[in-house]
Order: C-alpha cells, then sequence, then structure tokens
C-alpha cells in the first residue's frame, strides 16, 4: 500500500511548468470556488498519502466524486448569477411581445407596429428585477412563412426557447377562441418547440395580453399536459393593467432558479469551462476504482488527470508546498 501511496501522490503531486503557470493564472480569477475544490485536491492526496488500505482510497474517491456530482447539480446557479437568468419571449405574431419586453427594459429596444411580423430576429436586453440580473430576448413571431428571412427567424426563436431559463409565452386576448388561454399557450408551447426534451427544464409563464380589447375571465393558472400548473397573468402593454402581477411572478420564478440545493448557497460555476472541467475530473475519477485493482500506474494517471482538470480551475494545485506538506506530514519515502 505504501507503494501505491507514493506511486499516486507523485503521480499526482508532479503537474508539468506549463501547467503550473496555467493554474495560477486561472486562481486569481476563481477565488470564490477556490477553497472548497482546492479542498478536494488536498484530500484526495492526503487521503492518498494516509491510507492503509484500498477500501479507505475506493471509499475517499468515491465520496469525492459525489460531492464534485453535488456541485455539479447546482442547477446553473453560478452561471445565471454571473450572465443573468434568460427569460425569453415568445408567441404569434402582433401578440405584443416587443411592447412588453419595451415595457420591462424602460426603452424603445424593439420597433413595435400593428403590421404582423415586424420583429424579424431575436434581440437581447439586460435587466435587474429585484437584484436579479435577467437577459430579456424578444423574438419573430411564430408562424409559417414561405420568407426565407422570416423562417430564419423563427428558426432563431426556436433556438432562444430552448436556453430559456423561463420562458414567457403571451397570448393575444383578442384571438382567443372563446376567452380561452389554456389551448392557445398550448398550441404556441407546440410551436416553440418547448416540449421538445432540451427545454423541458424551463419555467413556462402564460400571459395573456391585450385584455383592454377582450377582458377574460379571472385565472391565475392553466394546466401542462404534464399536469403541471402554469402561473398565467392577464396584462395589457397599453393600460399596463396586471403589469405589475406580471413582474411579480417574474420575480418569483427567477428567484427560485436562482436558490436550489445547499451547493448552491455559494456561487460555483460561474463559467461554462469551469463546469466542463469538473465534468472531466469527475469522470477521471470515475475511471479510477475499476483501474486500481489491474494497474496501479493507470489509475494514479487518472488521479492525476482529475486533478489537473481541477488545478485549471482553482490554481495553485499540486504546489511544491503541497509536496513539502505530505512528505513532511506522512514521511512519504523516508
Ligand atoms: N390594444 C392593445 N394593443 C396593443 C397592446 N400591446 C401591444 N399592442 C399593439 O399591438 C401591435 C403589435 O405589438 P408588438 O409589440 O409589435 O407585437 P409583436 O408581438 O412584437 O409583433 P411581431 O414583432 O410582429 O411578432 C402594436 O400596434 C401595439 O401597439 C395592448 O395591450 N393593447
Ligand atoms: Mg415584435
Amino acid at each position: 500500500m505504501a507503494d501505491l501511496c507514493l506511486a499516486v501522490v507523485r503521480r499526482v503531486a508532479l503537474p508539468s511548468t506549463g501547467g503550473k503557470r496555467q493554474a495560477a493564472r486561472a486562481l486569481t480569477r476563481l477565488e470564490p470556488l477556490a477553497s472548497p475544490l482546492l479542498g478536494y485536491v488536498d484530500e484526495l492526496v492526503i487521503a492518498l498519502a494516509a491510507s492503509s488500505s484500498d477500501r479507505r482510497v475506493r471509499a475517499t474517491i468515491d465520496g469525492l466524486g459525489r460531492r464534485l456530482e453535488m456541485h455539479l447539480s447546482d442547477g446553473r446557479r453560478g452561471e445565471r448569477l454571473r450572465d443573468g437568468v434568460r427569460v425569453v419571449v415568445v408567441g404569434r405574431p402582433n401578440a405584443g411581445k416587443s411592447s412588453l419586453v419595451n415595457w420591462l427594459c424602460r426603452r424603445p429596444l424593439a420597433i413595435v407596429s400593428p403590421i404582423a411580423g415586424t420583429t424579424r430576429d431575436s434581440l437581447d436586453t439586460h435587466i435587474n428585477l429585484s437584484g436579479h440580473p435577467i437577459i430579456v430576448t424578444d423574438t419573430a413571431g411564430l408562424r409559417q412563412s414561405v420568407d426565407p428571412i422570416e423562417q430564419e427567424g423563427v428558426r432563431r426563436t426556436r433556438e432562444g426557447a430552448k436556453t430559456a431559463d423561463v420562458l414567457v409565452v403571451l397570448v393575444d386576448a383578442a384571438q382567443l377562441v372563446g376567452s380561452n388561454a389554456q389551448d392557445e399557450v398550448m398550441r404556441v408551447l407546440q410551436e416553440s418547440g418547448a416540449f421538445e426534451k432540451d427545454v423541458a427544464d424551463a419555467r413556462i409563464l402564460a400571459v395573456v395580453n391585450k385584455i383592454d380589447t377582450n377582458p377574460i375571465p379571472d385565472q391565475d393558472s392553466i394546466t401542462a399536459p404534464s399536469g403541471e400548473r402554469i402561473p398565467l397573468v392577464a396584462v395589457s402593454c397599453k393600460t399596463e393593467d396586471g403589469l405589475t402581477a406580471f413582474i411579480s411572478t417574474l420575480t418569483r420564478l427567477a428567484s427560485s432558479i436562482c436558490s436550489v440545493n445547499q451547493y448552491s448557497a455559494s456561487p460555483t460555476f460561474s463559467r461554462v469551462r469551469q463546469r466542463k472541467l469538473v465534468e472531466e475530473a469527475l469522470n477521471e475519477l470515475r475511471d479510477f476504482e475499476p483501474l486500481l485493482g489491474v494497474d496501479v500506474s493507470v489509475a494514479a494517471q487518472k488521479l492525476r488527470n482529475a486533478t489537473h482538470a481541477i488545478g485549471m480551475i482553482v490554481g495553485s494545485v499540486c504546489t511544491e508546498e503541497l509536496l513539502d506538506a505530505i512528505f513532511r506530514d506522512f514521511c512519504i519515502g523516508k
């Protein structure tokens, strides 16, 4: 076992010079993430050095893997805190999407006109909603068209819908058959591609606009085919009726997105790159166990790869000090 520890620690703890430089640069930018993950690396090396049995090594690596998984399941909170919660407004042409987005950002971001098909491209703007950073996207109205430019606009709307944290489905009160918002919202959702697997996580907010032209009966939610309740608000961008309720509901959804599990009490991954590196580290840890009984040096390489991936995020991994500490505290090699 001492041999195993020595082999593993040597391989884990001796990075290339280039890797060290890169890691050192990364550290300065990633302070909030550094301590917990650096703790893992220390723990990993120390556990290996101190372990007296294979089983304990396996348990330690398994525990580390589970904790990395917990961080990965943080609901992308760090990315949302950095970039903003993505709110995408979809609906048919002329429903009032641009009017709603302009009202949200308090400026005439998008052209508003009675001509259906005015917005032809997706437009992003950043706003602050009770302290939550939000990216609001206005989109081209969903409809069949032979115009290739409009087709491209609709394709972009669907792509945007896939990235939404909150999908606002806006329908025109005047277009409702018998004031039935449920069916029209479901049709628009279907056309936006929202029932496809990769957008299944987005929160949906249904909005009936233009209630000044056709008041609808009081209703605060509708039911999705899955049985889930979708909040519904009735508004008029013209008279501003209902917009306060719209803002409260949107704020509630944004808050719920920004608060998830215990690991998101502090921001975790603020960049996709960091998440990818942790996923890489996790894969290496998962490969370690089956290899341990077969070839210690190949297994050790897996740990070194995992350490390197985390080191790319937190920086000062595998420093001379860490090596010194291991040799001082555990007398390995003496
Ligand atoms: N009466 C009434 N008219 C509204 C309301 N909201 C928007 N409109 C009008 O509806 C028309 C279409 O509004 P837009 O905001 O351009 O609609 P849109 O959904 O962005 O339309 P496209 O860009 O064509 O997809 C404009 O003439 C707006 O002034 C409302 O609440 N009540
Ligand atoms: Mg528009």
